[in-house]
């Protein structure tokens, strides 16, 4: 039952919300939104991803293509000690986040925005994870993966950082990038709820 009078558009260069969406056997078109991604010291944790969310969606938005594009945009950050980690900047900031981040629990919250010609809708998910208490050498052997590197708090839940966690509280596709579940309901208030670009059930 696809809804073939709408397009897609996932405004993100993340391949991991990319992924997610693939995963439901949905089509969409990826289209990247390339926003300065500042926020305004002392921003609440879910009012700064869903600004986030909100600016990545409109810069999208402002080049759509047809008035039948829905644009979906997402925005995920790390709390630790009330300090919004977003994506390191170098290998040096990812061990420093990192060993802030080992052996206790952080917050993390993602940021959605959903844009048709008709509705603008904004929410944000979020998820508490405890990280093991790994010492330095083994965060510095992660760190030279490289996998922390393009990663909100510096690390990869779906990845070898995997192995860091010890207990999540919440939407795991929250942690991932993008909380699916979330992003049916924002649909369906939208009167389109993922279901609908589904061409098929799958076994
Ligand atoms: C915590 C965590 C984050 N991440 C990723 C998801 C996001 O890609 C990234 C957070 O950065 P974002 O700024 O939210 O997204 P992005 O810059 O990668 O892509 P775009 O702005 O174009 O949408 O961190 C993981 O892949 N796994 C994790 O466990």
């Amino acid at each position: 039952m696809t809804d073939t009078a709408k397009t897609l558009i996932l405004a993100s260069g993340s391949p991991r919300r990319r992924q997610l969406l693939a995963m439901l056997g949905i089509p969409f078109e990826v289209v990247t939104s390339h926003v300065d991604e500042t926020i305004v010291p002392g921003t609440a944790p879910p009012d700064a991803v869903k600004q986030l969310a909100r600016r990545k969606a409109d810069a999208v938005w402002a080049r759509r293509q047809t008035p039948e594009e829905i644009i979906i945009a997402a925005d995920t950050v790390v709390v630790v000690d009330g300090r919004i980690v977003g994506k390191p900047s170098s290998e040096q900031e990812a061990l420093q986040t990192l060993l802030s981040l080992a052996g206790k629990a952080h917050d993390v919250y993602t940021g959605i925005c959903v844009r048709s010609n008709e509705h603008c809708l904004v929410d944000f998910a979020h998820t508490t994870v405890t990280l093991r208490a790994h010492d330095e050498n083994w965060i510095r052997w992660y760190v030279a993966t490289g996998e922390p590197l393009d990663k909100a708090g510096s690390y990869a839940i779906q990845g070898y950082g995997s192995l860091l966690v010890q207990a999540i509280t919440g939407d795991y596709y929250n942690v991932v990038g993008l909380p699916l579940g979330l992003l049916d309901e924002l649909m369906a208030n939208m009167g389109c709820p993922l279901r609908s670009f589904m061409s098929e059930p799958r076994g």
